[in-house]
């Protein structure tokens, strides 16, 4: 039962949520139904089928309707008094600047990318508003499953719920978070070791070339001691010739990038002294001549414009999405799905981008990456866990996302009180705040696990003023590449404004006057040492991001060039690319930020953050540490830090919860009825 000071605290709460998709439309409905009164909800999305079997204030009529207004007419039929405010914007639209921030008491994030959650971070933290942020990872419900039956296993933790308040705790960036995962170049052309490097090969470079931009860089082409001509030839390749059906022209593309170019690649002798060597594989392995006469034809029973029902799998009565296919099923696949897309989307060509919603990208991705493995004697996946980690996904299960947005309502209530303590004691305990980490630490029989913030992080370029320092060869990279690389992509800002001393080099805005405008562009095309205010080794500029009111110094350092000292003149210095310091497999930007550190990827979903699978897929082969306290070194498999998806979660020291300390906060599942018991005692 709540007592009197949790529901004054929570009538008179005015709450931001941000994010009304699946973890969003449980805390709705928990906070209509624990009795808060005045909500205002931001999502930018419209309600897709793919949403509906958890985003449950949805229906089937309400597909392509906006996700924030839906979500608060299908609350308000069951708490009619509320007032609910729906936006149906994305966050970082510029009408949702601070002042808008500062008339909330506490913000609450169910958001899935990396980008709006630092966006959200900086303007609560402008705003001087606590933010409770939130993540999954899924399959919490195979836990409660299986603690009706048999629960021998160990399975890590699916989701977290974070409290950050300026000044008193952490702020969400005070940790670097999870990249998303890069591979070099060569691996995923050449060398691939690991399932991802297939799906990655499948969707960017072999989809991409067949039906995206034929116009965009595409490192398809098997690199050899042959690459000139081999890509000369691969050019044609790729086009369909006039004579060609489309069972002729999909076997022709198969025999390509299954057989020939892996033939040439094994030309390269070197490549393979210390690694398995793949094998070709061709068409003609698998089809008999049938089977390749009826790829061929066009089957005018299935043809239909309805992008939805287009399937390769459908027209192969192929039903299962869990099944691996054989080496025989993933070749007709993709002779079919190629078929599909040249019969019945042939307008598109040209133009696609790969979807992870679109089901015969994800059938031809899967089939493709299935064929490559198979070559390079890497286990095959089923097409469920290819479209996972070829479209990030965390599969997201609704009894995850009802916990979650449970202990979001019960920290946002905390943080509520803690305003009415302070205004009465005029301090805040700092130690009663606690992050609440949801687990599914079976086998240590732990389901939840709070943990205590961390102090802030003085060397967080967000939440404290220390410098960034920037590697950066002043002579070569241009404005542009600063804003865009550095400014905009590591440090993500919006609407950035660019100072050396008292000049202003860059800045965006409505109320340029258009001298400004055409200036600004002319800088962004100049190296930094040639710009009005040359920006050369020692220079200290200041960013700032006016929307975010988030002002950070960084301190540029030119990264010398080889031997630059024996050169003298520009032309010299110009062509000097070659003799470069910056290892473009580690640093292909050219640039190292410092001050800012991204952890190594390790699971996310969606957008800007990293990718679960991925990191699922590589685990086979790292292994992770973090430090202990005690400074001694555990595999990260054994503690299962909380790495929600989404980017959440952090790499860092996790404070082991004795069973004679801690043991009252934390919910084991010695069996049922202990769950029911000490479920209560943390409520
Ligand atoms: N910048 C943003 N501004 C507003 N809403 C956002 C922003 N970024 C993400 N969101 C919203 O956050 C919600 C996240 O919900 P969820 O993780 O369930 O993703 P989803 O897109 O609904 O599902 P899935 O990705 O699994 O198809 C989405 O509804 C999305 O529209
Ligand atoms: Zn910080």
């Amino acid at each position: 039962m709540a007592s009197e000071g949790h529901l004054s605290a929570i009538k008179g709460a005015k709450v931001l949520m941000v994010g009304a998709g699946g973890i969003g439309c449980e805390l709705l409905k928990t906070l209509a139904l624990s009795g808060f009164q005045d909500i205002h909800i931001i999502d930018m999305d419209t309600i897709e089928v793919s949403n509906l079997n958890r985003q449950f204030l949805f229906r089937q009529s309400h597909v392509g309707q906006s996700k924030a207004k839906v979500a608060r007419d299908a609350v308000l039929n069951f708490r009619p008094g509320m007032s609910i405010t729906p936006h149906h914007a994305n966050v970082k639209d510029p009408e949702f600047n601070v002042e808008f921030f500062k008339q909330f008491n506490v913000v609450l994030n169910g958001l899935d990318n990396l980008d709006a959650r630092r966006h959200v971070n900086r303007l609560c933290l402008a705003a001087d508003v606590p933010l409770v942020e939130s993540g999954t990872t899924g399959f919490l419900g195979q836990v409660i499953k299986m603690i009706f039956s048999l629960w021998q296993q160990s399975i890590s933790l699916k989701g977290q719920v974070t409290v950050h308040i300026k000044g008193k705790t952490e702020c969400y960036e005070c940790q670097p978070k999870p990249a998303p995962k890069t591979y070099p170049v060569c691996t995923i052309t050449s060398t691939p070791s690991k399932f991802v490097h297939c799906i990655v090969w499948a969707k960017d470079l072999l989809f991409a070339k067949l039906f995206g931009d034929k116009n965009q860089e595409n490192d398809l082409n098997v690199r050899s001691s042959d690459a000139t001509n081999s890509s000369e030839q691969a050019k044609d390749v790729f086009e369909r010739r006039k004579d060609e059906d489309f069972g002729q022209y999909g076997r022709r593309i198969y025999d390509h990038v299954f057989g020939y170019n892996i033939e040439l690649a094994l030309s390269n002798e070197e490549t393979w002294n210390k690694r398995k060597r793949p094998r070709p594989i061709y068409s003609k392995d698998f089809l008999s001549e049938e089977l390749n006469h009826q790829n061929g034809n066009v089957d005018n029973s299935c043809l239909t414009d309805a992008f939805s029902s287009v399937s390769a799998m459908a027209s192969l009565g192929l039903k299962n999405p869990q099944d691996k296919w054989s080496l025989l099923e993933s070749t007709r696949v993709f002779l079919e799905a190629l078929k599909q897309f040249f019969l019945k989307r042939e307008k598109e060509i040209g133009n696609l981008s790969f979807d992870k919603d679109d089901q015969l990208a994800v059938e031809f991705v899967t089939a493709a990456a299935n064929i490559r493995a198979a070559s390079f004697g890497i286990p095959l996946h089923s097409l469920f866990e290819a479209k996972g980690i070829a479209g990030n996904i965390v599969h997201a299960v609704a009894t995850t996302n009802a916990i979650i947005a449970g202990l979001i309502v019960i920290e946002a209530i905390k943080v509520l009180q803690k305003d009415t303590d302070n205004y009465r004691c005029g301090s805040i305990p700092f130690y009663l705040f606690r992050m609440t980490y949801c687990l599914e630490h079976v086998s240590r029989k732990m389901l939840l696990m709070p943990v205590e913030p961390y102090e802030p992080n003085k060397a967080c370029y967000v939440c404290s003023e220390t410098p960034l320092l920037l590697e950066i060869n002043t002579y070569r990279s241009k404005l542009r590449d600063f804003v865009e690389k550095i400014v905009k992509a590591k440090l993500g800002m919006n609407f950035p404004l660019i100072m050396h001393g008292s000049n202003l080099l860059y800045e965006v805005g409505d109320d340029l006057d258009d001298d400004m405008v055409a200036n600004y562009a002319a800088n962004l095309e100049k190296v930094l040492s040639e710009l009005p205010s040359p920006v050369n080794s020692g220079t200290m500029l200041t960013v700032e991001d006016l929307q975010q009111e988030l002002v950070c110094s960084i301190n540029i350092k030119h990264r010398m060039l080889l031997n630059f000292h024996s050169f003298q003149g520009w032309e010299n210095v110009h062509s000097l690319t070659n003799l470069d310091e910056f290892d473009e497999e580690k640093e292909p930007d050219g640039m190292v930020l410092t001050g800012w550190t991204q952890a190594p990827a390790v699971v996310g979903n969606g957008g800007s953050t990293s990718n679960a699978r991925q990191a699922e897929a590589e685990k086979d082969t790292e292994v992770d540490e973090i430090s202990e306290p005690s400074g001694k070194k555990r595999k990260l498999s054994e503690v299962d830090i909380p790495n929600a998806a989404d980017g959440t979660g952090n790499h860092k020291e996790v404070k082991e919860l004795d069973d004679d300390d801690d043991d009252d906060d934390l919910v084991m599942l010695d069996d049922l009825d202990s769950v029911t018991n000490k479920k209560k005692r943390l409520q």
